[in-house]
Formats: C-alpha cells, sequence, structure tokens
C-alpha cells in the first residue's frame, strides 16, 4: 500500500524527537536446536535469537540519538531451559549480551521467566528492573512487579505485572492462586489447563500461559493515571501479555483485559499500550484512539530476518521504526 503524503511527511520528521527508546519480545534463547510451537506452525530458532539480540543491540549502539532505555517485553529465555538445568546459564548469556547496550534495560516479566525461575529469585535478579515510583510505598502491592518511570517531563512509562493473577509463579497455598484457578475453571473446563480447545473464541485467553490484574494492581494503576492525567503527562503502558482482542491472538489476551481496556480508555493520559507473547504481532487502535503494539517475537524470526524497533517520541507522536519484520508506523497521540 502507498502511504500518503501526509503519513511520508510524518514518517520523515526530521526534528529532534525527544527521546528514543528500543523494543525488543520473545527472545526465549535457548542452546537448543531449532524447534516448533505447540501445533507444529512455526519453527522456534532457540540459539539463533541471541545473534538476533546481538543485532538490535549492535544497532541501538549506533544509532546517532542513542536510546534513553529498551524495553524488553518478557519471554528472554525459553521454558525449555529448566528442563535442561540450563536456566542460569541461558540467562547469564543473554544479560551479557544487554550489558553490552549503551542503554538501560528495562525488563518485563512473561511466562517463560516463571517456567524457569520463581517469583522471589526474579525479585532478587538482574530481571527485576523496577524504579521506585515517587508515591507512598503500597504494602498490596510487595508481591507485584509493576512500576513507573519518567525519561522525560511530560512522558511516563508503566510496567505491569500481567502474571500477577496466574497459576504459574504463584505458590499454590496462596491467594491469588485460588483466585486464580476459580477464573480458569469457570471458564476452561480441559483437563489440560494449557488448552483452548473446545473454548468459543473469547474464552480462549482462559489457558495457564496467560495471567491478568490483581484488583490491587487494577487500583494502583488507575491512581497513578489519574495522577498522569493531571499532570498533563503522555502514558505509554507495557505488559508481557496484550489487552486489545484486536491487537493479538485470543488466546494470547491477559484475562482481565475486559477490565483493563475501560480503565486504560478513561485517562486522557494513556496513548499506548505495548506488548509481547503473541510472536506474530499486532496493532490496532481503540475506539479511544490508544494504540495497541504487540511487538513480533524474536524466537519464530528466521536468522536471515531481524525483530526489533526504535520509537522516536515527540510531542504529538511517536515513529516506530522497525528493522526485519516489524513494520514502520506512525502513532499520533489522542
Ligand atoms: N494450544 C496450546 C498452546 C500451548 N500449550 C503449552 O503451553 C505452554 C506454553 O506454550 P508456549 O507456546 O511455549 O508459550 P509461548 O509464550 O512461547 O507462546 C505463546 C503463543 O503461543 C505465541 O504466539 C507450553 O508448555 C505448551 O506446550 C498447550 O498445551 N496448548
Amino acid at each position: 500500500m502507498m502511504a500518503t503524503p501526509q503519513r511520508r511527511a510524518q514518517m520523515e520528521d526530521n526534528a529532534a524527537p525527544a527521546f528514543t527508546f528500543g523494543l525488543i519480545a520473545d527472545i526465549q534463547y535457548a542452546d537448543l536446536k531449532d524447534g516448533y510451537n505447540f501445533h507444529g506452525t512455526r519453527k522456534r530458532y532457540y540459539r539463533n535469537s541471541l545473534h538476533l539480540l546481538r543485532n538490535a543491540i549492535r544497532h541501538w549502539n549506533e544509532e546517532k540519538v542513542k536510546p534513553s532505555f529498551i524495553l524488553q517485553l518478557g519471554d528472554i529465555i525459553d521454558g525449555f531451559n529448566r528442563k535442561h538445568g540450563a536456566s542460569g546459564k541461558a540467562l547469564e548469556k543473554v544479560l551479557d549480551e544487554f550489558r553490552g547496550c549503551s542503554a538501560q534495560v528495562h525488563h518485563v516479566w512473561g511466562n517463560h521467566e516463571f517456567y524457569n525461575f520463581t517469583r522471589s529469585a526474579l525479585f532478587s535478579s538482574e530481571l527485576n528492573s523496577e524504579v521506585k515510583g515517587e508515591e507512598e510505598r503500597d504494602d498490596r502491592m510487595d508481591d507485584v512487579y509493576a512500576y513507573h518511570f519518567s525519561p522525560a517531563p511530560k512522558f511516563r512509562f508503566v510496567v505491569l505485572d500481567a502474571y500477577d493473577l496466574s497459576l504459574i509463579g504463584r505458590e499454590e497455598s496462596c491467594e491469588k492462586y485460588s483466585q486464580s484457578f476459580e477464573i480458569i475453571k469457570e471458564h476452561n473446563p480441559n483437563e489440560e489447563l494449557n488448552q483452548p480447545a473446545g473454548l468459543i473464541p473469547m474464552d480462549g485467553r482462559f489457558v495457564k500461559f496467560n495471567g491478568g490484574l490483581s484488583q490491587d494492581q487494577l487500583d494502583w494503576l488507575d491512581r497513578l493515571l489519574t495522577s498522569a492525567d493531571e499532570k498533563g503527562e503522555k502514558v505509554t503502558v507495557v505488559s508481557h501479555i496484550p489487552v486489545h482482542p484486536y491487537s493479538t491472538s485470543t488466546t494470547c489476551l491477559t484475562w482481565n483485559y475486559d477490565e483493563i481496556l475501560p480503565l486504560l480508555c478513561a485517562h486522557k493520559s494513556v496513548v499506548c499500550f505495548l506488548a509481547g507473547h503473541d510472536h506474530d504481532g499486532g496493532y490496532c487502535v481503540d475506539s479511544t484512539g490508544i494504540h495497541h503494539l504487540t511487538v513480533e517475537g524474536v524466537i519464530e524470526t528466521p536468522p536471515d530476518c531481524d525483530a526489533f524497533g526504535t520509537v522516536y517520541v515527540y510531542e504529538d507522536k511517536m515513529i516506530l521504526r522497525g528493522n526485519g519484520r516489524i513494520k514502520n508506523r506512525v502513532l499520533m497521540y489522542r
């Protein structure tokens, strides 16, 4: 499709951005030969994912305007590492690549983080990139990996914990596990709870490899966005699991997306929602003008291609410059 002259002009904005940041999703590195996804329809390049990460970091380090930070959108190493007793070694290998990046990295937690490590181990690891907020600590958020940061005046990023309510990464003895079990069993009668087989399409999200936000996290997000509205900030919300059904397949959607979406739409500060998880990627603009971008996964990207992007942030828009299978996009603020 030909770009309209207006779209071309927007893409070619040569003015200096306020700042830029990098995007990469679902690296899922493992020192294993290539495999396939569950249905055998998509090849997974476990070893090569490290090379694609290296390409991304080389690109970011050579950028004229250096990215202020990188968003690693979760599933940094694959769950298969655990079976091979290689979780620590695999993580170290990927983090070592990231250490060569001149920008700070914000790590989001996905399902594969919990296949490899306990929640408490993750909190004490380098994958905890939490920036302590300016607001008073809320004790109810102690076991939740959610935080926010402001890379430049009038801009804020919120990192969400999409496995706050989940059957993975929560001790069976805890209240949140019981609550999650009830939620999933109400919609999914399958013996194997990773299976969406037989469910009506919109219920396909009620599988074990997804999760949701607790009421405490929703309340925290609401308070944070109210404060951002008052300050006139532009907010980008980041999570491993997408929240808009048009930006992903329904089997990769957050359990309580139907509570999260209205909350985001009610806050004028929110301009963009970034996620990974669905390796095919996706994009839509919701009815209120929030951009929902699901970033294509490195793990299912062939070795001769790439899967990373750089976002140039302006006062009125963000411009995504994609590499490999990630498309260029202009995201005008609502
Ligand atoms: N229909 C399915 C799909 C998966 N499983 C099992 O669930 C676990 C997680 O699956 P996996 O594909 O590894 O999860 P990813 O986060 O890498 O990918 C999510 C989307 O599929 C990507 O687009 C694993 O144990 C699978 O075997 C299942 O039982 N039934």
